[in-house]
This record gives structure tokens, sequence and C-alpha cells, in this order.
């Protein structure tokens, strides 16, 4: 069901307004506080500068971390420098997501000011999605606007609780472009349509493959996840990651890809090592004969250019997780090649979205993240929406 979007809210529904919006700033930091990856803040900006633009006055809250109570670690305010930066605004920042001095911080806010809440999860009521805390945000607002899609998949008081108290609630530009590929583009693609999905564990991703299967014509499988389906099979697998409980599974998936007309390809060669280590060594093997004491970290020569030619007739390519250990170097070599593949194909129109999570780090990682049509924000509720599931904060908003 489409969602009633913010930009449906005009300078009249918006002039002189307080606009509550939950925002997803949970981005990683270093030692120094300092922000490592600033993708989700740069995501969040078009909503808040249209808000602006149309004279609100906007109160933003996010949750960063998982706190358990109030962590001056998992403060929100290293945050305020870049939303400043690149909102070309000074950003204030309140001590608290609720109270008096945040009703004082809003009263004073003038139409165009930003105010960002702190840590919402700062209370316990927030994850338990309390009613009368829920009520306490809603109070602080005239009108309600998500955009936080990395947050979509909790039912938390300021992703769909507040929704109940506070009118209109409304999608963020964010929060539609996330539901608009991932959704859209994969319920609707322009065919051939493939997905890539990687990671380290099939237990994680059988609902996502599953879900696939009703939708894609080519299945690619990479990562730690193939090892279960070799040994399934009957091939020796070394010391690679395997799952035991899910031999019968992988088979399973393998005979329902066929009974779906789905193309499932496996990697052919692997990249193995001696030990799970940046420094180990390695050897390129065939995928059916992996040696005693070795395991496979990456997908080797062959598999890339098989996979390379089968993406090459594919109009639509969703990806999920990495083909390899990326984060050694030795063992990256899969996981960029198909981050070069993808940036290739959107070159030629193709239409490429990245399903959140690891792989969005390793496009990242190559420099390739501006070439694709959509990355991600969100992690798991990418997984969570692929999967077919309803996220609770895009369901409690209007609908449109
Ligand atoms: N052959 C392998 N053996 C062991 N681990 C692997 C292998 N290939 C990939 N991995 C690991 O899988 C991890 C990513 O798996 P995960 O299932 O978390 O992927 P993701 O879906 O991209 O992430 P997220 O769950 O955050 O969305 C990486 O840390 C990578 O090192
Ligand atoms: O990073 C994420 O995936 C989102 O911000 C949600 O965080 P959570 O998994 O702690 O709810």
């Amino acid at each position: 069901m489409a969602k009633r979007s913010v930009g449906d809210l005009k300078e009249a529904d918006l002039k002189g307004k307080r606009v509550f919006v939950r925002v997803d700033l949970n981005v990683p930091l270093d030692e120094n506080q300092k922000i490592t990856d600033d993708t989700r803040v740069r995501a969040a900006i078009p909503t808040i500068k249209y808000l602006r633009d149309h004279g609100a006055r906007v109160i933003l809250s996010s949750h960063l971390g998982r706190p358990k109570g109030i962590t001056p670690k998992y403060s929100l305010k290293p945050l305020v420098p870049r939303l400043s930066e690149l909102l070309g605004v000074n950003v204030e920042i309140a001590n608290d997501s609720i109270g008096d001095e945040v009703e004082k911080l809003v009263a004073a806010l003038p139409e165009g000011g930003v105010l960002l809440l702190e840590n919402v999860r700062f209370y316990k009521e927030e994850e338990k999605n309390d009613p009368e805390f829920a009520k306490k945000l809603a109070s602080l607002a005239d009108l309600y606007v998500n955009d936080a899609f990395g947050t979509a998949h909790r039912a938390h008081a300021s992703t769909e609780g507040v929704t109940k108290y506070l009118k209109p609630a409304v999608a963020g530009f964010l929060m539609q472009k996330e539901l608009d590929y991932l959704v859209g583009a994969v319920s609707n693609p322009e065919r051939p349509f493939a997905a890539i999905v990687g990671g380290s564990k099939v237990s994680s991703k059988i609902g996502v493959i599953e879900s696939l299967f009703e939708k894609v014509n080519l299945l690619l499988l990479g990562g730690g996840m193939i090892f279960t389906f070799y040994k399934a099979q009957g091939y020796s697998v070394g010391s690679s990651l395997v799952e035991e409980d899910k031999l019968e599974l992988a088979t399973a998936l393998i005979e329902k890809a066929k009974a779906k007309g789905v193309s499932l390809l496996l990697p052919t060669d692997v990249v193995v090592a001696n030990k799970f280590a940046a420094d180990a060594d390695s050897k390129v093997v065939p995928a059916s004969a992996i040696p005693d004491g070795w395991m496979g970290l990456d997908i080797g020569p062959d598999s890339i250019n098989t996979f390379s030619e089968a993406l090459d007739g594919t109009k639509t390519v969703i990806w999920n997780g990495p083909m390899g250990v990326f984060e050694f170097e030795k063992f990256a070599a899969g996981t960029d090649a198909i981050a070069k593949k993808l940036a290739e194909l959107s070159g030629r129109g193709v239409t490429t979205i990245i399903g959140g999570g690891d792989s969005v780090a390793a496009v990242e990682k190559a420099g390739l993240a501006d070439k694709m049509s959509h990355i991600s924000t969100g992690g798991g509720a990418s997984l969570e929406l692929l999967e077919g599931k309803p996220l609770p904060g895009v369901l409690a908003l209007d609908d449109a």
C-alpha cells in the first residue's frame, strides 16, 4: 500500500508547524567520537531541507547504538557539526528527548530551525513501544515524518507508537526512495532480473533466498553459505564454514530453484586459505575439491567470469552479502569484481540495487557507491523487506 509522502505537504501545511522527524543517524563513530561513514546523515538531508524550505520547525529524533540507559558514549552530540554543515544552519541539540527543557527548546525554535533530540533509546520505553512515552514524543509536534528506513523494521515508540497520537504521519523522501527500489523495482522488475546473495551463513538468508525464488530469473550465490550447498552435494569442503543442520535445506533450495525455473549459479572455483587470517597462505581450487585443512574464503577467477557473463544480459540486479571475506585484502577479489561488474552494468542502464549491510560497505570501500542505482541505508530493514515482511514503521504511516 502506497504511503502519504512529505512531498504531499505544501507550504500551507508546514509553515510554522512543529514537525517530528524520525531519522536514522545510527552511524559508526571511532574512539574519538568522529563519524567514520556519514552516508546516513547525508541521506537524511533532503527531507529536512524540504521542511526547512517550507517554513517548518524541525525536531529530529534518532537512536545511536543499543544503549542500556543514559550512556555518554551513545550521545548524538557528535552528529551536530556534520548535520549543521550539510544543512547550512546551526542545529541545536537537546539533552533529552522529552520533558520541560525540550519543550522550551521547541517553543523557541524559529521557522526553518532544527533541533536534534538526544538519543531516544536512552529511554527503555522507546524499544518497549510504551504508549505513554510515545504520547510525550507526539506532544512535542504538530505532525510526524518517518525517514528512518534503517529502523523501519522496529516497532518502537518513535517509529510506530507515536503515529497513534500524531497526524498526519507521512513518509520522508529517503523512506520513499528505499521503498520504491526495494519494493517497487523488486516486485515489478525489468527482466531478466538477477539476485546475488552472499554473506556468512545460509541460515540468515533462507527467508531472502526463498522470497527471491518467486521473483528472479537468476540467482547467484557466494560467501560462506556456499559450502553448506557443496557439502550437501557430497563435495569435500575442508574446514570451510558449514552449517551441518542446514544440509537438507540446501538440497531443498536447489530443488526449489529447479521447480521455480530459476537459474541457480554456485561458484565453480574458490580461493582457499590455510587459516582464517589476513596473512593466510592461499590458492585457487575447484569448488568440488577443497583440500583437508583449507577453508574457502572467496570465489575464484572462473566463478567471477561465469558470474559476470551471466549478469551481462540482465536488466535488474539486486545484491545482498559479500562474496568472500572482503575485510581481508587477499580474499576481497570476488566481492570487488561483483561491485565493479554492477557499476559497469549501471553505466549501461541496468538497475542495480545494493541491499544493505556488508555489501554496501564493500561497494563504498571500492569507491563505487555513486555508480549504483540505489544503495540501501538499511541492513536489517532491507533484508526483512526483501523477505517480504511488512515493516511496522511503514505500516503505521498514513495511506496515500
Ligand atoms: N567464505 C566465507 N567464510 C566465512 N565468512 C565469510 C565468507 N564469505 C563472507 N564471509 C563473511 O560474511 C560476513 C557478512 O555476512 P552477513 O551475513 O552479515 O552479510 P550481510 O547481509 O551483508 O550483512 P548484514 O547482516 O549486516 O546485512 C562478512 O563479514 C564476511 O567476512
Ligand atoms: O543500524 C541499523 O540496522 C539500524 O539503525 C537499526 O538498529 P538496531 O538493529 O539496533 O535496531
